[in-house]
């Protein structure tokens, strides 16, 4: 079960002021439910948990088999919430060193990310990789025009297609786009790919539940089944009305209090390397749901104990405009325990035979005592164990969260037009046509 404590938060604000924003929760929890809120046309993840596609949902489960079956390596092209979501829930629930397994140990074949940058090197140096492996290769992109996939997609059909030849590679090439529009569209109609659909109703942040992270999850060997019926789980929890029974309001509600005294940028921590990667989720989903309109709370992350030798110093002691939330795993994920030694010349024996997590545990509470002393706010995310359940709990828990505290801060959380400033210019100077007038004045300014 998720839980959500702002215990160490309540030095900065008083209980009362979360209880003075219930009215605006009330509204947003309405315009969530009835889906007519600021940016209702995008609040399809509502209730995807429950109220999704069962035969796309097969079709996905059957490509991932054949991508198990057939593929050493699975390339997904995507970028920000097409291929975030996914990234995640794989690094959180896969071995850490699974990329150094062979396939039988693995049961599944590599994920490997693409067209998420623009790097040459990385792109070539995936080509090399991939020679003499099988690939199968998964482009994901809503709107099916975004530079940084087509890119890596365009580079990687060639590929494809030399090397399998056209019939071949149509069957090793999965898309995953929007049902009617876009480039991807028509070109995987021309071509004859299996393709998955990008809900109108969902934008891409949100679409971590939907063909865009579940297959990737399902090949990766990942139980969606799980996934989605934790997600269910976290739907029945977080869309009740009454904010002292909803952790996701609750965690809105203070995230506001905090903004509101000059608190601006929120730490996401975690004690798990395999977490790391769901921070760089949820600061899409936060920062492209909340940064518009020249406000929002600026979402950060550190991932510990790594971090506190060197951010660890600014957390305690720097700018105090901070506040942070600790994701925390209840369970020892792990039975490693601390040997004995005789010489103990590293002083250590006062540990051995203490389980690693139990270090992890004494380490995160010190921290949490440390930086509340600091002056730093602490918040705290925790589940059980981690495993496809829970992690379907917190991705919901998340984007719940998210919209209500959107709504609190009067911003259309579904929304997010500040991205196509540098996309107007990359295309300028890069010249692409119906761009010259703009080239010609972004030059004079280099
Ligand atoms: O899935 P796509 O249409 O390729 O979009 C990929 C990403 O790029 C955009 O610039 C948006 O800011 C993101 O919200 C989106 O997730």
């Amino acid at each position: 079960m998720l839980k959500f404590s702002y215990k160490n938060a309540l030095n900065f604000f008083r209980e009362e002021e979360i209880k003075l924003l219930e009215d605006q929760i009330n509204i947003g929890h309405k315009n969530l439910e009835e889906k007519k809120g600021p940016g209702a046309e995008f609040t399809g993840w509502t209730d995807l948990p429950v109220n999704y596609d069962k035969e796309e949902f097969s079709r996905i489960q059957k490509a991932a088999e054949y991508v198990k079956e057939n593929a050493d390596v699975f390339i997904c092209i995507g970028i920000g919430g097409s291929y975030l979501g996914a990234q995640a829930a794989i690094d959180a629930l896969s071995n850490h060193f699974s990329l150094g397994l062979d396939k039988e140990t693995r049961k599944a074949p590599q994920v490997i990310f693409c067209g998420n940058q623009i790097s040459g090197r990385y792109l070539e140096e995936l080509l090399e990789y991939v020679k003499d492996k099988e690939i199968a290769l998964n482009v994901i992109s809503k709107s099916g025009t975004t530079t940084e996939p087509a890119i890596a997609f365009r580079v990687f059909r060639n590929y494809m297609e030399e090397r399998y030849g056209k019939e071949e590679a149509k069957n090793r090439i999965f898309v995953t786009t929007d049902k009617q529009k876009g480039a991807l569209k028509e070109l995987s109609n021309q071509e004859g790919y299996e393709s998955f659909i990008v809900p109108d109703e969902i934008g891409g942040r949100y679409s971590v539940l939907t063909a865009v992270g579940l297959l990737p999850i399902a090949a990766a060997g990942i139980n969606i089944e799980e996934l989605m019926q934790g997600a269910a789980k976290g739907m029945e929890t977080f869309s009740v009305e009454n904010i002292e029974e909803n952790p996701a309001y609750q965690y809105a509600a203070v995230r506001n209090a905090l903004y509101r005294k000059g608190y601006g940028t929120e730490i996401l921590v975690n004690y798990e390397p395999s977490l790391r990667n769901l921070s760089e989720w949820w600061k899409q989903l936060f920062g492209e749901s909340e940064g518009k309109d020249q406000k929002g709370i600026f979402p950060a992350s550190v991932n510990n104990t790594t971090d506190l030798h060197s951010m660890g110093q600014f957390i305690q002691d720097g700018k105090r405009d901070l506040f942070e939330t600790v994701i925390w795993i209840d369970s020892a994920n792990s039975s490693l325990e601390i040997p004995e030694d005789e010489a103990n010349l590293d002083g250590l024996n006062y540990l051995a035979g203490k389980n690693m997590h139990e270090v992890n545990e004494k380490a995160m509470l010190g921290t949490v005592l440390s930086h509340v002393d600091g002056g730093v706010p602490n918040l705290k995310v925790s589940v059980d164990e981690l495993n496809a359940f829970t992690l379907g709990e917190l991705i919901y828990f998340f984007e719940r969260a998210c919209a209500i505290s959107g709504y609190l801060n009067a911003v259309n959380p579904f929304d997010q037009p500040g991205v196509e400033g540098y996309k107007k210019n990359m295309f300028a100077l890069l010249g692409k046509p119906g761009f010259e007038a703009e080239r010609a004045e972004l030059e004079a300014k280099l």
